[in-house]
C-alpha cells in the first residue's frame, strides 16, 4: 500500500476545474518528482493534497486513511508538510521562532527537533538568531524546510525547491533534499528544473493540462524520447 494515493482526482479553485482525473502514488520512504509545462497544475496537485484548494471529486488517501475535504491543520497533524514556492517564512521572526511555528501543533516546542534541523543545516544554526527576512533566498528556502521538518513528517511536499536559486545552490537544494529522503522521509516534489528532478527521484509524473500524461522511473522518463522531446528540451 502507497503511503499517499491519489485516484482519479478532480480539484480546482472556487468553479475552475484544474485537476482532471489525476492518479498519483507515493511510498514510504520514496522520492517522486511531479513535472510538465507551466500551468500544467502541478501545484495544484501539492495544494490540493495538502487541503488548499477546491476539492471535485475522487480520492486522496494518506496512510490508509482519506484525507480529501479535511483543512491544512488537519492534515498536517497526519504527518505531511508542505513548503510552498514563495512566502515560505515569517520574515519578521528570528529563525529559531520560524522553526518553533513549525511545532506550533505540539504542546510545546521539542529542542531536539530543532537541534535535527540545526544538523541537517548547520546555517540554520549559525543564523538562529537573525530576523528570517534577512537570510539569502537560498537560506529562506533552507529554513522553509526545516521547519517542514519540525513535525518529523512522514511526507514531505516540497513546491519547486530550487525556483529562483543560482546554479551552484540549485545542487545543493537537490543534495540537502536527498538526504532528507534517505533518512526515511518520503518526498513528493514539483520542479521547474525537471531534468535534475527526474535524475534524483525515484519515480516521475508528467503532468499536462490536468491530466497524467507519463508516469515512470525517474530514469526511464529521462531516456524516453517523447518525454525529452516535449517536456525536456530535446
Ligand atoms: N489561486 C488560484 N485561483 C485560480 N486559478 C489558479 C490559482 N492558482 C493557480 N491557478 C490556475 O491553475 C492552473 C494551474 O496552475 P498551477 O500553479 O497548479 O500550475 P503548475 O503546473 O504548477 O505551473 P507553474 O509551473 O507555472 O507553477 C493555472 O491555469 C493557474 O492560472
Amino acid at each position: 500500500m502507497a503511503l499517499l494515493e491519489i485516484r482519479d482526482l478532480d480539484a480546482g479553485y472556487g468553479d475552475l476545474q484544474i485537476l482532471d482525473g489525476v492518479d498519483m502514488d507515493v511510498g514510504s520512504e520514496a522520492y517522486v518528482a511531479i513535472v510538465g509545462p507551466n500551468g500544467a497544475g502541478k501545484s495544484t496537485v501539492m495544494k490540493s493534497v495538502f487541503g488548499l484548494t477546491t476539492y471535485m471529486g475522487g480520492s486522496i488517501e494518506f496512510d490508509g486513511e482519506e484525507i480529501s475535504g479535511l483543512g491544512p491543520s488537519e492534515i498536517i497533524t497526519r504527518g505531511l508538510s508542505y513548503v510552498p514556492q514563495s512566502d515560505n517564512v515569517f520574515a519578521g521572526l528570528t529563525v529559531r521562532e520560524n522553526l518553533e511555528m513549525g511545532a506550533y501543533t505540539l504542546d510545546g516546542v521539542p529542542e531536539s527537533r530543532v537541534e535535527a534541523v540545526f544538523e541537517r543545516f548547520p546555517i540554520l544554526e549559525e543564523r538562529q538568531g537573525q530576523r528570517a527576512g534577512s537570510l539569502s533566498g537560498g537560506q529562506q528556502q533552507m529554513l522553509a524546510m526545516g521547519r517542514a521538518l519540525m513535525l518529523d513528517p512522514d511526507l514531505l511536499l516540497l513546491d519547486e525547491p530550487s525556483a529562483g536559486l543560482a546554479p551552484d545552490l540549485v545542487a545543493e537544494m537537490f543534495d540537502r533534499i536527498d538526504e532528507i529522503n534517505e533518512a526515511g522521509t518520503a518526498v513528493l516534489m514539483v520542479e521547474q528544473n525537471a531534468k535534475e528532478a527526474l535524475r534524483r527521484c525515484d519515480r516521475g509524473y508528467v503532468l499536462v493540462q490536468g491530466q497524467n500524461r507519463h508516469e515512470d522511473t525517474g530514469r526511464a522518463l529521462l531516456d524516453d524520447e517523447r518525454v525529452r522531446a516535449d517536456f525536456l528540451g530535446g
